[in-house]
């Protein structure tokens, strides 16, 4: 049976204030008396509640016991007046929480209690010591890879300054790998760690980084449970330890689309108090061969010709995406194939229906139907490793981009991102489909990643929800008769389109960028798994509101309240 949680109410004294402080139902909640003991005005740090401030316990980062003199700071005559206190209030506590900012970002707040009596202070830091062990969520001991390369090469300076101190204060230990060598952290991951001693695994980098331990890990859960990962219709085995991604990369689109920003103190905060988000997989296949997992972008056409070209110039740091991005859309290929991909019936959404996968999204809680929901053992699924078709809609154009999403891909220079209404873990990907068309076209297309405009509103734009797809690039299809007229025509500058009139040159085939690393194959089957892993992460919050009747304010308890004795 659950312990009810105990309930506590006692003046402690805060900044020569003095406070009652309620410990009830999961919540810490103090507000100021009057020098009368009656209630006073507010106290500023924690979030308000009715009559006073709150934190939830499960937002607590630690306990500590603090010298008398504690954190209090102010003018002289103040100072002074809080020596005089140290004398009377010997004994002080400091709660260290966790504080909302703007945009996402969370903040390690701290407040400490000063009171007379020895046992009292005992008390208290045993109550809410009790509380916090009783949240098993939370890691003790991870597994930390940093990238020194990452991003802006900041990968070891922001862990050391801003992470490490703040889980040395929570109590977690880390075991610290700074990577050597591009995949480093992967094989470490697959073959050696001993993962038993871990409550999770942190990679401090990029989105390339996060890949290398996701593929680390899913590698690693698969061979330890006998799944072949080449059997494109393999039931893959979810990953029983959590992912953290500490952001220090160029795009950090994981980290941002699963937390609302890409801060490395927000990002610790959330491993610190467990968070748990699971998240779809793509995996990738050629024929029967294994290629990669994707969580962000499949793109091929443009983001593959972005990536392929911005590999040259990786000296530029996250610069070379810009200017790999300007010399793309400037080239304005377009590439010729035919895309099938399975529709995802039967989920609660769709790619244009403007509802954001937030914390606690009712869409990736919805249970699709038994159809649905069988669908990684169903005979679709065997129909589409064959190359069946039975449900199977197939599209035959020239594109500018095929870009798969199983997230929406927020990051900082799309904060909506490319397909703003996909989540996280539903079991589904948006596949957006560019056809050829103008270069202004494209730019507005692509504009609107970056305002309030809808990029799938173009005639060029389509966009599906898919459970699985394939792609198969015209030259390297069975040419019929009729077809042979339009195919890619050779010159001297390379491979030429014949329909160049809106587009230019048109390119024989682009590449795959498979979460910003180019696949070997350009011909590829897709299936999404669904919530294959978790991440330390609750989903984007919407802003909190607070409610002056909320009935779970702590204030509201006072009859059952105990009286620590002091
Ligand atoms: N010690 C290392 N030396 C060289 N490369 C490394 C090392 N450690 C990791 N890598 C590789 O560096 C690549 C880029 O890393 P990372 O993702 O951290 O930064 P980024 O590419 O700048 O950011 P983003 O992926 O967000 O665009 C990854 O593909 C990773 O495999
Ligand atoms: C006229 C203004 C036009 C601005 C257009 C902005 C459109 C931005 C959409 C951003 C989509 C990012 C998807 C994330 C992909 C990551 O897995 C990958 C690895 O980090 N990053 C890139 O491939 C890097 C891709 C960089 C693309 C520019
Ligand atoms: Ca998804």
């Amino acid at each position: 049976m659950e312990k009810q949680p105990r309930l506590f109410s006692s003046e402690f004294f805060h900044k020569n204030r003095q406070v009652e402080l309620v410990l009830s139902r999961g919540v810490l909640a103090w507000r100021e008396l009057d020098k009368g003991g009656k209630r006073g005005s507010d106290i500023k740090s924690a979030p308000e509640t009715a009559h006073g401030h709150s934190v939830q316990v499960c937002e607590i980062v630690a306990v500590h016991k603090t010298e008398g003199d504690g954190k209090d700071q102010g003018s002289n005559r103040s100072r002074k007046k809080a020596n005089k206190h140290v004398l009377l209030l010997p004994y002080a506590f400091t709660a260290f929480f966790v504080r909302r900012t703007q945009q996402h970002q969370w903040r390690c707040s701290e407040i400490t209690f000063h009171c007379a009596s020895h046992s009292l202070r005992e008390q208290w830091i045993q109550a809410l010591s009790e509380q916090l062990s009783s949240l098993t969520n939370r890691p003790k001991s991870l597994l930390v890879y940093i990238n020194p390369y990452g991003g802006k090469r900041r990968g070891k300076r922001i862990y050391e300054q801003k992470v490490a101190p703040l889980f040395r204060h929570a109590g977690i230990s880390a075991d610290v790998i700074v990577t050597e060598y591009a995949n480093h952290a992967r094989d470490h991951l697959k073959t050696e760690a001993n993962l038993d001693k871990y409550d999770g695994v942190v990679c401090v980098g990029g989105d390339g980084m996060f890949s290398e331990v996701l593929h680390g890990l899913v590698a690693r859960t698969q061979s330890d449970h006998g799944v072949d990962q080449n059997q494109p219709d393999a039931q893959l085995v979810p990953c029983s330890l959590h992912i953290g991604i500490i952001p220090a990369g160029s795009t950090d689109c994981i980290c941002f689309a699963t937390i609302g920003t890409n801060d490395p103190v927000t990002s610790a905060l959330h491993i610190i108090v467990g968070d748990s988000q699971p998240m779809d997989v793509c995996s990738v296949h050629h024929s029967d061969i294994f290629l990669r997992y994707s969580v962000s972008l499949l793109g091929y056409g443009f983001y593959g010709d972005v990536l392929t070209d911005s590999e040259r110039k990786r000296w530029l740091g996250p610069a070379r995406y810009d200017l790999s991005g300007v010399k793309t859309f400037l080239s304005h290929n377009y590439y010729e194939g035919s895309v099938s991909f399975l529709p995802a019936e039967d989920t609660i959404g769709n790619p244009r229906d403007k509802l954001r996968c937030r914390s606690g999204c009712h869409v990736c809680q919805h249970k699709p139907s038994s159809k649905d929901s069988e669908w990684d053992m169903s005979e679709e699924k065997e129909k589409f490793n064959e190359g069946g078709s039975g449900g199977w809609s197939v599209i035959r154009g020239k594109f500018i981009a095929i870009n798969a999403a199983c997230m929406s891909c927020a990051c900082p220079r799309s904060p909506k991102g490319l397909s703003p209404s996909a989540h996280l873990a539903d079991g589904t990907a948006d596949l957006i489909l560019v056809r050829k068309c103008s270069r202004l076209g494209f730019f507005r297309h692509l504009l609107r990643h970056t305002n309030k405009g809808d990029q799938f509103d173009h005639a060029f734009v389509e966009v599906h929800r898919v459970r699985g797809f394939r792609f198969q690039p015209r030259h390297q299809e069975p040419v019929s008769l009729e077809d042979l007229s339009e195919a890619p025509k050779k010159t001297r500058f390379g491979t030429m389109c014949s329909a160049q009139t809106t587009c230019g040159y048109g390119a024989a085939h682009s590449s795959w960028n498979c979460d910003g690393e180019i696949l070997p194959h350009a011909a590829i089957q897709v299936s999404v798994q669904s919530r294959l892993i978790r991440l330390f992460a609750r989903g984007i919050e919407e802003p909190q509101r607070f409610t002056f009747e909320d009935p779970s304010s702590p204030w509201a308890l006072e009859p059952g309240t105990q009286q620590p004795a002091a």
